[in-house]
C-alpha cells in the first residue's frame, strides 16, 4: 500500500532528473523527486563536480607570486564553499516553489517495478509511480590497493576539495579527466604534484602531438609524471604523511615517493548500491551501469535510466539531453534517441583548457577517411592575438577536414577559450558548415575564434 502517488518519480536529484521534474511539474504532471543528502540538492555538478572544481581551477590559475600558498588555497576553498551553497540553495527552491513537485530526503530503492521505498533514518515513505527515472548517478570507483582504504592520506575528487592543509606532495593516481584537471590545479595552488597512469602513454587515445603537448604544458606547471605504473601500496608513515610504492609494469624497479596526499582518479563506478534494480527486475551490465535503449527505456516498461547510471558518456550536458529524450516520450512524439546526438563536445579544464569534438587525426586514419589536416601552435598563431593578451600561449589548435566534402570531422583546441569556441565547431559539424565557410568567416576581435581563420588556411593532406 503506497503513502503517495504520483505520475512520475524520479531518484536522485541529477541534472537531467531535476530538470525534467521541473518541466513535468510546471506542466501539471505530478512528480517527486526523492534525494539521499541534503548536501547534494542539485545534483553532483553543482556540489562537488564541474562547478567547484571550475571554481578551484580559475582560483588556481590567479594565485599571485609571493602570497602565501596555504592562505590561498583557504581563501579558495571558502569561496568555493560559498558559491556551491547560493547554487545548491537556488537548485532547491527552483524545485521547491513548483507546486505538482514534492522533494523527499532519503534513500530510494525499488520494493517493485512502479513502487519505491524511501528511508530516512527511522522514517519510511512508499512511493506509487507510472513512471520512474532513476537519475542517481555514479561514484568514485576507488582500485584496491594495499594500504589505501585505511589511510588518512588518501582522498577522491570529493574529499581532496577540503583537503587541510595544502599538501606539499600530492600524488595523482590516474591520467583521466579528473586526474589532468587536479594535477594543473593543485600544481597552480603550489603543491608538488606526481601523475602516475599505468599506462606507458599520457593519453592514450589522443594524438601524439596532442598528448606532448599537454605533458609538456603539465611539466611546465611543475608536475612530474610516472607512467606504465600503478600505486602498489600506501603506507601511512604519521605526521600525515604516507610512503607511496608505485609497482612498474614492467621490469624496472618500484619507486617509492612520499606524499602528503594521494588523489585517486581511478574512473567510476554507478551509485546502484542498494537501488533494489534486481528487485524491480531492471537489467544492469557487467559493470553495474543500468541497460538502456536509444530512448533510455530500461529492461522494465516505464522505468528510465538517465544520466551517469545509464552507462553512457559521463557529462553534465548529456544527463541534460537525457531529460529531452525522456520528456519527448512522456509529452512529445517520442522520436529523440541517443543516436541522433552528433559531435558531442568534450573540455578537460586545464589551464589552458583542451576541447575535443569528433575524430582526431588517428581516429580518422584508422577509420579511412581521405583527410586533410591543419595544426598550428598558439603561440604561433599570428591572426589571434588573444592568448598573448591574456598571457597564455601554451597549447595547439588541430582541425580535420573531408578532403572530398569540405565537412570538419573533428577538432582539437587547446587554448584559451576552448571550452567556449569548440562549441561553435560541434555547432558546425551539426548543421554542415564547411571548413571554407569557417576559415572565410568574420569573427570578432580580438577573440579565441579567430584561429579558424589561420588554422585552417593550412589544411593539408595528412602527412
Ligand atoms: C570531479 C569531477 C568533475 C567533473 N566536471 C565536469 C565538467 O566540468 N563538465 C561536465 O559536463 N561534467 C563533469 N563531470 C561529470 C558530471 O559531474 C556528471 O556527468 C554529471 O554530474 C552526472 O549527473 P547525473 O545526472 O548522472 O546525476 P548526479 O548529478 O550525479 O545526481 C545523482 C544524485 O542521486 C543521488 N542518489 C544516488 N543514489 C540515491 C538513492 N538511492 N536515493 C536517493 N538519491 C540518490 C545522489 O546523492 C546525487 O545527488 C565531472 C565529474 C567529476 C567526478
Ligand atoms: N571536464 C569534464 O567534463 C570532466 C571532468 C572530470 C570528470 N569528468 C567525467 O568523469 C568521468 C570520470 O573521470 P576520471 O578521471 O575519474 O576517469 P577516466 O576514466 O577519465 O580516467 C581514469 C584514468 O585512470 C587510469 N587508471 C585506472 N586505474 C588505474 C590504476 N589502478 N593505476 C593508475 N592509473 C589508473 C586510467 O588509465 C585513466 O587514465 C570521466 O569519464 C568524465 O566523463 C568530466
Amino acid at each position: 500500500m503506497a503513502d503517495i502517488e504520483v505520475d512520475v518519480v524520479v531518484l536522485g536529484w541529477g541534472k537531467g532528473g531535476k530538470t525534467l521534474a521541473g518541466a513535468l511539474g510546471r506542466a501539471g504532471r505530478s512528480v517527486a523527486v526523492v534525494e539521499r543528502s541534503a548536501q547534494m540538492y542539485g545534483g553532483s555538478c553543482i556540489n562537488i563536480n564541474c562547478v567547484p572544481t571550475k571554481a578551484l581551477v580559475h582560483q588556481a590559475e590567479g594565485r599571485p607570486d609571493g602570497v602565501d600558498a596555504q592562505d590561498w588555497f583557504s581563501a579558495a576553498i571558502g569561496q568555493r564553499d560559498d558559491l556551491v551553497a547560493k547554487l545548491r540553495a537556488r537548485n532547491h527552491a527552483m524545485l521547491a516553489e513548483v507546486d505538482a513537485v514534492t522533494l523527499i530526503d532519503g534513500h530510494a530503492r525499488f520494493i517493485g517495478p512502479h513502487q519505491v521505498e524511501v528511508q530516512a533514518g527511522d522514517d519510511r515513505l512508499v512511493i506509487d509511480a507510472e513512471t520512474v527515472v532513476v537519475n542517481t548517478g555514479t561514484i568514485p570507483a576507488a582500485p584496491d590497493i594495499e594500504g589505501a582504504a585505511g589511510s588518512s592520506c588518501v582522498y577522491d575528487s570529493t574529499t581532496l576539495q577540503h583537503v587541510e592543509p595544502l599538501p606539499r606532495r600530492l600524488v595523482v593516481v590516474g591520467g583521466g579527466y579528473v586526474g589532468l584537471e587536479f594535477a594543473g590545479m593543485f600544481a597552480h595552488f603550489g603543491s608538488q604534484v606526481t601523475l602516475v597512469d599505468h599506462h606507458d602513454e599520457l593519453m592514450p587515445g589522443e594524438d601524439r602531438d596532442v598528448a606532448d603537448a599537454v605533458r609538456s604544458l603539465l611539466a611546465d606547471q611543475g608536475v612530474e609524471f610516472i607512467l606504465g605504473g600503478a600505486i602498489g601500496s600506501v603506507r601511512d608513515e604519521g605526521g600525515a604523511s604516507a610512503r607511496v610504492v608505485v609497482a612498474p609494469s614492467e621490469s624496472a624497479d618500484a619507486t617509492e615517493l612520499d606524499a602528503d596526499a594521494v588523489l585517486l582518479a581511478t574512473g567510476r563506478r554507478p551509485a546502484t548500491t542498494d537501488l533494489g534494480l534486481d528487485v524491480a527486475g531492471i537489467s544492469t551490465d557487467d559493470r553495474g551501469y543500468v541497460v538502456v535503449d536509444e530512448r533510455l527505456r530500461t529492461s522494465v516498461s516505464g522505468v528510465f535510466a538517465i544520466g551517469d547510471v545509464s552507462g553512457g558518456p559521463q557529462f553534465t550536458y548529456v544527463s541534460l539531453d537525457d531529460y529531452r529524450i525522456v520528456l519527448d516520450q512522456l509529452t512529445g512524439g517520442g522520436t529523440r534517441t541517443t543516436t541522433d546526438r552528433v559531435a558531442v563536445p568534450s573540455t578537460t579544464f586545464l589551464t589552458p583548457p583542451l576541447a575535443r569534438v569528433g575524430l582526431n587525426e588517428s581516429q580518422a586514419r584508422a577509420q579511412g577517411h581521405d583527410f586533410l589536416v591543419a595544426t598550428k601552435r598558439v603561440a604561433d598563431i599570428a591572426a589571434m592575438p588573444r592568448p598573448k593578451i591574456v598571457g597564455e600561449t601554451h597549447g595547439l589548435v588541430k582541425v580535420i577536414a573531408d578532403a572530398r566534402t569540405d565537412q570538419i570531422l573533428g577538432a582539437t583546441l587547446f587554448c584559451v577559450d576552448a571550452q567556449e569556441v569548440i562549441n561553435l565547431v560541434s555547432l558546425a559539424m551539426r548543421t554542415g558548415t564547411t571548413a571554407t565557410q569557417l576559415r572565410d568567416s568574420m569573427w570578432t576581435h580580438p577573440s579565441s575564434t579567430e584561429a579558424l581563420n589561420e588554422v585552417l588556411a593550412g589544411l593539408q593532406p595528412s602527412g
